[in-house]
């Protein structure tokens, strides 16, 4: 059978939710007052929102193959991301056998390097990676995991992030993540919030459910050692992404001085096999969490995960629905994952990239059997009732 080539690359983009979740509406949880690096401004402090963390809004890259086979993906990269598609990375997709995925990363990685290397541009390489594992996959009428050598387990499970962790216990979910609400720049008194909040949770939960707090970027080393000192109380199990995502220098040293047990996590911002060699050689951290849609699709992630399994790191991926699910079912150091609580006050489940996708699975008693992941391609549909743009065309 002659393998189909790729005839057209569109790319749209989409508002409210989907796969740019912090673009959701006023009063959920995740555009509370939560510490980000911007937390030092005041006008910026209360929301999210107000400094922009949704401004990019979600990609939508659909690939059409010569046989009419379509496969499609969705990331955060927006407008920016649809430009860099339909104005750069057509160009070394369509006319390209949909099998050729490792020479189509190539091209657009190294074609973008000279603006891309990481952030968006990488986004946007990464859901246009994952759209063609998807046009693959629907192509073999297989799902993606098959692809990729298949389920290392029967079932997935997964640890909640969201503002209510004892709700998340409440759903059988194997642990809970809380956003760090009060930054440095609140001092001491933020400092004892932050740990006031922990204790509080811990006493819902009991002594055994695993409790993190995601600090996502915010603070600086002094403070991260300080409250990770003040966390051991509570038996926190990881503190995530305490500083910027460049401060190697800073993470190495966290890793050194919090108490020992305790582990440092992060990644989620950071992208490509070269940066996730850093944090690995640089020994910056415990667990890995990339993002499949943000540190170079499928493709990449094979490739930081076979290092991290070379260093005896886990990898797990930053929470990306059915993106990060098909490739946490097929490896050996990926025994869970994270689930994203969408949900606005964060008390029930819903899909993550809601409403974008439909089929969308989610857990039930916090797992998810291999048997919901078993439709071609990641097993998606868009929702047509989603209101699509497509701002540039080729
Ligand atoms: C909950 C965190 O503040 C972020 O919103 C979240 O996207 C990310 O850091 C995570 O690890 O889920
Ligand atoms: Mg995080």
């Amino acid at each position: 059978m002659a393998v189909p080539t790729i005839k057209q690359v569109r790319a749209y983009t989409v508002r409210g939710g989907g796969a740019d979740y912090h673009d959701q509406g006023d009063g959920h949880w995740i555009d509370g007052q939560i510490a980000t690096p911007m937390s030092k401004y005041p006008q910026y402090r209360m929301t999210r929102k107000s400094f922009g963390l949704n401004v990019l809004g979600s990609l939508v890259v659909e690939i059409e193959a010569s046989d009419g086979t379509v496969g499609f993906a969705v990331t955060t990269a927006g407008d920016i991301g649809a430009f860099i598609v339909e104005r750069h990375l057509a160009r070394f997709l369509e006319g390209q056998k949909i099998t050729d995925i490792e020479l189509m990363w190539d091209q657009m990685f190294n074609a973008t390097l000279y603006y891309g290397r990481k952030g968006v541009v990488v986004n946007t390489i990464s859901g246009v990676d994952l759209a063609l594992w998807d046009l693959l996959g629907q192509w073999r009428k297989e799902p993606v995991h098959a692809l990729l050598g298949g389920p290392v387990r029967d079932e997935l499970q997964f640890y909640a992030t969201g503002a209510r962790p004892d709700l998340a216990q409440q759903m059988g979910f194997i642990g809970g993540k809380m956003p760090l609400r009060h930054s440095p720049a609140e001092g001491d008194e933020g400092l004892r919030k932050n740990l006031a909040e922990l204790a509080e949770m811990r006493s819902r939960v009991g002594d055994d459910f695993w409790l993190m707090f995601d600090c996502w970027m915010s603070l600086d080393l002094n403070y991260a050692t300080k409250l990770a000192q003040g966390a051991q109380a509570y038996g926190l199990k990881w503190i995530e992404e305490a500083l910027p995502p460049d401060d190697y220098w800073g993470y190495a040293d966290l890793k050194r001085q919090v108490p020992t047990g305790m582990l440092v996590n992060t990644g989620e911002h950071e992208a490509t096999r070269w940066g996730f060699r850093m944090l690995m050689e640089m020994d910056c951290c415990d667990i890995i969490q990339p993002d499949v849609g943000w540190c170079g699709g499928i493709t990449e992630l094979i490739k930081i995960s076979a290092l991290a399994d070379a260093y005896g790191k886990q990898v797990i991926p930053h929470g990306s629905s059915v993106y990060s699910y098909h490739f946490v079912a097929t490896r050996h150091n990926s025994p869970f994952a994270e689930f994203l609580m969408m949900a606005p006050e964060a008390d029930r489940v819903v899909p993550m990239f809601n409403p974008l996708l439909l089929d969308e699975p989610v857990p039930a008693q916090g797992r998810l059997s291999l048997s919901a992941l078993d439709q071609p391609g990641f097993g998606v549909r868009l929702n047509p009732d989603c209101d699509l743009a497509r701002p540039y065309t080729h």
